[in-house]
């Protein structure tokens, strides 16, 4: 089983998630102890009742009456088995949810760490299936299956060894028997690892397609697409069936074959230890008590076998999930931050706003070269600067790399070449705080978060307060509005509550709240009429007054006013 995950899951991947696994055994080091005693417990005190049994048979074989206390110590030992097996199952589950929260939440830790670049990579779908699906998944391979597969080993080894001092003609012929078992089951492990790579890929696509079914339903209906999107989801159902399929075949040939065999080993036994040559009882002669607990612990050996072709199954689907967890555990983060730059940036900023003259530049881009893919540069050798309190729209062909310039300038990615300052340091180090409080945005439409007009706002920021949101709704000129609502800034928030001109004003709103020094604004009246439009430049000069804006615009240049920076 060690080779298996080792050739599925590369060594990285499977050395964060041992990290992951083993400082949340640490954190919770009670637990984890209790079920290695539960486990060890049951295994040993399981093997005890069929020998209590061979003593009471063969006494009453001979004659004796009835033994009270080893009837009783029967009872008591085998209720003892069923409750420390029952307690292993209740810390399993325990274990089980502690292994899940601590994962995702490592994994949240993960996800706010990753760079811009990374995230824009990967689609919601399969980020989500990452924290859902492959998490729980994880959460069997230790319980239901690693932790399982162990106890059934230690199982099938106590039986032995006791099977080995009591029937040597037995222990032998299972000896012979178990590596043709052993083979049989790697077989069927290694048919069902494929079946369920394939299985849990199209789960993930599917996954994937509804995501993106809803963030294009508009256009789907639109353009009466879908029959295409019908077909591609049943192509993937299908895809997914197949490979199901494929996985309860294997699954339902697994079991009758290790069944048979059990029948069929007792079966001989018997009719041997029946057999009157004496070589042959020297073998496999015993005595009454002795076949009846030899019957029980040849079922009993079996049984384990069974189960652990059941918990490959459950460790194959596992490990596929961990394999995924743990890639996205490795995912490259962003670059530390500096506190020292931010403090640096803050002193800088201090002096701008009172007025004192400063040489560094509120934006500098020293001879950046800069594409999303290397070999594909969007920017080459580009250099400017704007001062603090300057207004600057970017012009440029479209595709010249505009909204690229605000990507480098909000730190969300790091040039190839030169560099990108604000206030003299670089951007990609500027702690998250620091960025809130240097840039406001306005994208070309807004993204709305789930609740309330006043957390649209603040973003359930903890430094906004209602009186700075409702300040920034009459700087957008959207207060009135609001404060009209039955609610007011309580209403929830649906996409029939404002205007697509009302919900760009809301977007400066949401800009200013945090009371920035730069407003980044990215095509902001792309998608407005002429009258609406009039609107949202009136509240963007009241927002830009005492600020430096950085515009793109194709046609608003004239209307902004302010320096032109041509980009490509
Ligand atoms: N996340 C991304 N991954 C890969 N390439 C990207 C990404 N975002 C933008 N690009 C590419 O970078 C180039 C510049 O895009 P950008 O949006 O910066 O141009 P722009 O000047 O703002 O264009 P427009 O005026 O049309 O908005 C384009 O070729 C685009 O395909």
């Amino acid at each position: 089983m060690r080779e298996r995950l080792k050739k599925t899951m590369p060594s990285k991947a499977h050395h964060e998630i041992l990290t992951a696994v083993g400082s949340i055994c640490t954190q919770n080091l009670l637990l984890p102890i209790a079920l290695v005693i539960t486990v060890v417990g049951a295994v040993v005190t399981a093997l005890v009742p069929p020998l209590i049994l061979e003593k009471i048979v063969d006494g009453l074989t001979a004659g004796n009456p009835m033994p009270i206390v080893q009837a009783f110590s029967y009872f008591g030992v085998t209720a003892l088995a069923g409750l420390l097996e029952s307690t292993r199952e209740s810390l399993l589950i325990v274990f089980g949810q502690k292994l899940t929260h601590g994962l995702r939440s490592q994994m949240c830790e993960k996800l706010s760490q990753l760079s811009a670049d990374t995230l824009s990579k990967m689609d919601a779908g399969t980020i989500a299936s990452r924290f859902v699906g492959d998490v729980d998944t994880l959460e069997t391979l230790f319980t239901s299956g690693i932790i399982s597969m162990f106890a059934d080993a230690c199982t099938m080894i106590g039986i032995y060894a006791v099977l080995w001092q009591k029937n040597r003609g037995l222990a032998i012929t299972l000896l012979a028997i178990l590596p043709l078992i052993a083979l049989f089951t790697r077989h069927v492990q290694k048919k069902m690892l494929a079946a369920q790579m394939d299985s849990r890929k199209a789960a993930a696509r599917t996954s994937g397609l509804v995501p993106e079914t809803i963030h294009c339903i508009r256009m789907i209906h639109v353009f009466g697409k879908e029959g295409f999107m019908r077909k591609r989801y049943d192509r993937t159902l299908q895809e997914g069936y197949a490979a199901m399929e494929r996985t309860n075949f294997y699954d339902a040939l697994y079991s009758p074959v290790i069944l048979i065999t059990d029948a069929l080993v007792t079966g001989v036994v018997m009719l041997l230890s029946a057999s009157a040559g004496p070589e042959v009882r020297m073998f496999f002669g015993m005595s009454v008590g002795t076949a009846v607990a030899v019957i029980s612990y040849i079922s009993r050996i079996f049984s384990p076998i069974e189960s652990i072709g059941m918990e490959i199954q459950t460790i194959q689907e596992a490990l596929a999930g961990a394999k995924r967890v743990g890639e996205f555990l490795e995912l490259p983060t962003r670059l530390e931050t500096s506190g020292e730059a931010g403090e640096k940036v803050m002193t800088e900023l201090g002096k701008a706003s009172a007025g004192t003259d400063s040489p560094v530049a509120c934006i500098s881009l020293e001879d950046v070269s800069f594409g999303y893919e290397e070999e594909k540069m969007v920017l080459e050798h580009l250099s400017f600067e704007i001062k603090t309190g300057e207004q600057v729209t970017m012009t440029g062909r479209t595709g010249a790399g505009k909204s690229t310039v605000f990507k480098l300038l909000l730190g969300l990615y790091r040039p190839q070449k030169g560099c990108v300052k604000i206030y003299g340091q670089d951007a990609y180090l500027l702690p998250d705080s620091i960025r809130r409080c240097l840039f406001g945005c306005v994208e070309q439409s807004f993204k709305r978060v789930p609740g309330t007009v006043l957390e649209q706002i603040t973003l359930s920021d903890p430094m906004i307060s209602r009186e700075d949101a409702v300040e920034a709704a009459k700087l957008a000129g959207l207060h009135e509005v609001i404060a009209g609502m039955e609610q007011g800034y309580d209403t929830p928030c649906t996409d029939a509550l404002f205007s697509q001109g009302q919900w760009q004003l809301l977007s400066i709103a949401r800009a200013v709240a945090a009371k920035p020094s730069i407003l980044l604004l990215d095509e902001i009246t792309a998608n407005l009429d002429v009258g609406t439009e009039q609107e949202v430049l009136y509240a963007l000069r009241r927002a830009g007054e005492n600020r430096t804006v950085v515009s793109i615009s194709h046609r608003l240049y004239e209307k902004m006013g302010g320096r032109e920076l041509v980009i490509g």
